[in-house]
């Protein structure tokens, strides 16, 4: 069963086309991250799928509802954390959670919500003195009353330290395990690695891939990375190696070669630098990291 379900969705803002034709399905229950650069259309994304704006076209149905035609419904089982939510001048931090509680008419404790986000201690404190951090953590409390069925949180990670990004994780899976669809957007693809089951990539208005982190490395033919030792100078070698079938680069890093190259490749350049009568001390091999990934699905992004 979807709890999203995105039909050539189009979204035009004067001459800019924000949104080209989405086609995108989240299954019920997972944790699903949307990724794209700046300006992708992630937000728009987001504010169509709660009808805070109107596609141009297309069709949007959450948690099994036509969102242009019954958005409270959709609404009242989701839990939203938006992008640069900004705290009321008057209220503590507690007086947010309980205004959430009561304008979803749930029974949560806002204590043990606070808590959760890790803002235990400061709920009496007015929450427009909060850091960054902490707005974020209130947010995402507040986002968490009455257990949503749906969670689409724009940008979670935002302003939180390394402790917060942690904890951040562990609710998202909590409210996975709960039985949550989770649906969070980010530009950065290490934040989602560790915690969606599956990511879409946005690039200026289309998606460009949804797939596993796995399925998305194994899609590109993203370089790996061959460190090689050499007991010889490896400086002469380095033209022979750069001319083999799969190498894209080869630099000298700290005395050793470290070479670019497609996980076919390797071998080749271990084989041609003893062909060439190069001593082979010591090799790495590294993954193509997740940067590398994201770049290679968005670049030429406009
Ligand atoms: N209200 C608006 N009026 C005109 N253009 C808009 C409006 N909202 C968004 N856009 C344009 O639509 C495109 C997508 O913007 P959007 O905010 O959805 O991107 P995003 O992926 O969320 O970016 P970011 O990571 O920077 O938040 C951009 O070109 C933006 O300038």
């Amino acid at each position: 069963m979807s709890a999203i379900a995105l039909r050539n969705v189009q979204k035009r803002f004067g001459n800019v086309d924000a949104l080209r034709g989405i086609d995108l399905e989240v299954d019920s229950g997972e944790v699903f991250g949307f990724l794209g650069p700046n300006g992708a259309g992630k937000s728009t994304t987001i504010d169509i799928l709660l009808h805070y704006t109107h596609p141009s076209s297309g069709s949007v149905e959450v948690l099994d509802h036509d969102v242009t035609a019954n958005p409270v419904a959709v609404r009242n089982r989701t839990g939203i954390l938006p992008e640069g939510f900004a705290a009321f001048e008057t209220m503590t931090g507690r007086q947010h959670v309980e205004y959430a509680i009561e304008s979803n008419a749930a029974d949560d404790d806002p204590d043990v919500l606070l808590e959760r986000v890790g803002l235990e201690g400061v709920g009496d404190r007015l929450a427009r003195d909060y850091s960054k951090g902490m707005t974020q953590r209130l947010a995402l409390a507040m986002a968490l009353v009455g257990e949503p069925d749906l969670l689409i949180l724009d940008e979670p990670s935002t302003g939180l330290d390394p402790h917060g990004v942690r904890r951040m994780r562990e609710i998202v899976r909590a409210e996975r395990d709960r039985g949550a669809t989770v649906f969070f957007s980010s530009h950065i693809l290490e934040q989602v690695e560790a915690v969606a089951d599956r990511v879409g990539i946005l690039r200026g208005g289309e998606l460009v891939a949804v797939d596993t982190i796995d399925g998305l490395r194994g899609a590109v033919d993203a370089d790996a990375e061959l460190t090689v030792d050499i007991a010889e100078d490896p400086t002469a070698l380095a033209p022979e190696i750069d001319s083999l079938e799969g190498v894209s680069s080869v630099i000298k890093r700290d005395g050793e070669l470290v070479v670019a190259c497609t996980n076919e490749a390797k071998l080749s350049v271990l084989d041609e630098i003893r062909a060439a009568g190069g001593t082979v001390r010591n090799f790495t091999t590294g993954e193509a990291s997740l940067e590398d990934l994201f770049v290679s699905y968005t670049e030429g992004a406009r």
